[in-house]
């Protein structure tokens, strides 16, 4: 059972699409609240899988948990509705940056804030906040999303799940097809709303290098599994995954895989 300050316990779960393919088959993990924890694999680990079991979304893609439990806030989320898990303060940042393209910067952000209550001024106040992390998006606020580079939709689609007020926010590759500069930025400003106010994170990384330079913790996922969880400063140490997911080259006597949870 987990403790009192756990956010998010996920416990050795199964899951398929179909009712035929197997995506994920035991992987478990937890988040302390106020932890920012990065989820690594490669193309086709898990990781998207495991980011919609968390949210109570597989459903809609025809997926199914068949083994195991997610519970948020002690709460089992395969008995919540994805909208009431918004409420309840788990927000979802998906893969791809959505944003509403013929929507300016601003507009795209107040439609995060639409699903609870709050008035114009809260409202106002929150867009401030979302400003102060991101200044970029200020700059651009009536500028239409669709004519933002790729990194200011990625603050956008951040900024608008920011406006939802989440108590833990889950991002799905952040980083995917922006230029490095650009995803330090994003980093630092995840990394400092995880220091300064508290947010709890889950985020799915290939960008294991820079995942593990600001995340907390994290897990390994290999074809459905998590293979490995740690602290990331000592998961930066490990040659495996130096070699493995930090495409530095082990030294002969290294393993081929990787095989123990630390
Ligand atoms: N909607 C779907 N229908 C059927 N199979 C799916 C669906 N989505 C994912 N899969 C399969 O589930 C497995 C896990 O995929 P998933 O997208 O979760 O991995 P990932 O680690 O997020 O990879 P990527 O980085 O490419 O997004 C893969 O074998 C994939 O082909």
């Amino acid at each position: 059972m987990p403790g009192n300050d756990v956010i998010l316990a996920v416990d050795n779960i199964h899951a398929t699409y179909n009712h035929a393919i197997t995506a994920l088959h035991g992987v478990s993990f937890e988040i302390r609240q106020g932890e920012m924890l990065a989820l690594l694999g490669a193309n086709g680990a898990g990781k998207t899988t495991t980011l919609k079991a968390v949210s109570n979304l597989l459903p809609a893609e025809r997926g199914q948990i068949n083994a195991g439990t997610i519970r948020y806030d002690g709460l089992d989320v395969s008995r919540r509705k994805p909208g009431d898990l918004v409420r309840a303060g788990l927000v979802q940042v998906l893969e791809g940056r959505h944003c509403f393209k013929s929507l300016s910067v601003e507009e795209n952000l107040v439609s995060g804030g639409i699903g609870r209550s709050g008035s114009r001024a809260e409202i106002n106040r929150d867009l401030e906040r979302v400003y102060a992390y991101f200044p970029r998006l200020r700059e651009k606020r009536r500028t239409l999303s669709g004519l933002t580079s790729g990194g200011e939709q990625q603050m956008t689609a951040i900024g608008r799940a920011l406006m939802s007020r989440p108590r833990l926010l889950v991002l799905d590759e952040p980083s995917m097809g922006l230029a490095p500069l650009i995803v330090q930025d994003i980093f630092q400003t995840l990394r400092k709303l995880n220091r300064e106010a508290g947010l709890s994170i889950l985020v799915a990384e290939q960008n294991s290098a820079v995942a593990l330079g600001y995340a907390d913790h994290a897990t390994v996922l290999e074809n459905g599994v998590s293979v490995l969880s740690g602290a990331a400063a000592s998961l930066r140490q490990r040659e495996d995954v130096r070699a493995f997911y930090l495409g530095q080259q082990p030294s002969p006597a290294q393993p081929t895989h990787l095989h123990a949870v630390v």
